[in-house]
């Protein structure tokens, strides 16, 4: 697929403990975003009965980056199929064999054609070389994100999370299939915090993105709606 042909969708990352506030920003972004992301940080400190409130009847990316003995995360899978969501992470670090009994428990516990796209975390996008020789990984990020991609898509994953600065390797490694989803973007000017490698969402379109993922570049916006619109516009300019 050429890049101009390509749709890149917007994911917008509700990073909050608070479910009204959760609420506010999906109610928001509504319309503009394609799928919200709900993670650790609000699972953990609400629930998952208010994941399932704020999600409501949007498509929900499920964002709990599961990494364990494939035993705990098939059993895990199995045991956020209730919540039905649309996109589920995990760490490809975990292996090929945590991956196949994430892909398996799906297959076993979601009706046919609703089982949740599982995409694999190849190097987070706050890590940079540095970060990545620290944890005794000597290549740099893209090579181990090449790596982490071939084997995750041979264990039955449906697509990554990269950075977007892989995208055009990956694609020219792995051809359409893959979902590519981006976090690490930035508009242009924008802080980066704590992530490291960024893009603006009109480069991670021309790179390849199917989705990027923006979290406080909209939420902590004095305008979210405003925010996200901008964000969205630039992805269709
Ligand atoms: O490599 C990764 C994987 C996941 N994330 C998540 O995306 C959002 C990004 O939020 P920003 O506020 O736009 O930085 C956040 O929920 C992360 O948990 C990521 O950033 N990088």
């Amino acid at each position: 697929m050429s890049d101009t042909a390509r749709q890149t969708g917007l994911i917008v990352a509700l990073d909050t403990q608070d479910p009204a506030q959760a609420k506010a920003w999906a109610h928001a972004v509504e319309g503009v975003a394609g799928v919200i992301k709900l993670g650790m940080e609000f699972a953990y400190a609400a629930g998952f009965q208010a994941v399932a409130d704020v999600a409501g009847q949007r498509p929900l990316f499920l964002d709990l980056k599961l990494h364990d003995i494939p035993n705990t995360v098939g059993a895990a899978v199995k045991a956020l199929s209730h919540l039905r969501p649309r996109m589920l992470t995990l760490h490809a670090v975990g292996g090929a064999e945590m991956m196949k009994a994430a892909r398996k428990a799906c297959d076993e516990a979601f009706p046919e054609g609703e089982r949740p796209l599982l995409l694999a975390v190849t190097v987070l996008t706050s890590m940079d070389n540095h970060a990545l020789a620290e944890v005794g990984v000597p290549d740099d990020t893209r090579t181990q994100v090449l790596r982490l991609a071939d084997l995750a898509m041979k264990s039955g994953m449906d697509g990554l999370i990269c950075s977007a600065h892989e995208l055009k390797a990956l694609r020219e490694a792995l051809g359409d299939k893959p979902v590519l989803v981006t976090p690490g973007i930035r508009p242009a000017g924008a802080a980066k915090g704590d992530q490291k490698r960024v893009m603006t969402p009109a480069e991670a379109r021309a790179a390849g993105a199917d989705w990027i993922v923006v979290g406080r570049p909209i939420t902590q916006a004095a305008d979210p709606a405003a925010a996200a619109a901008a964000i969205a516009a630039e992805l269709a300019a």
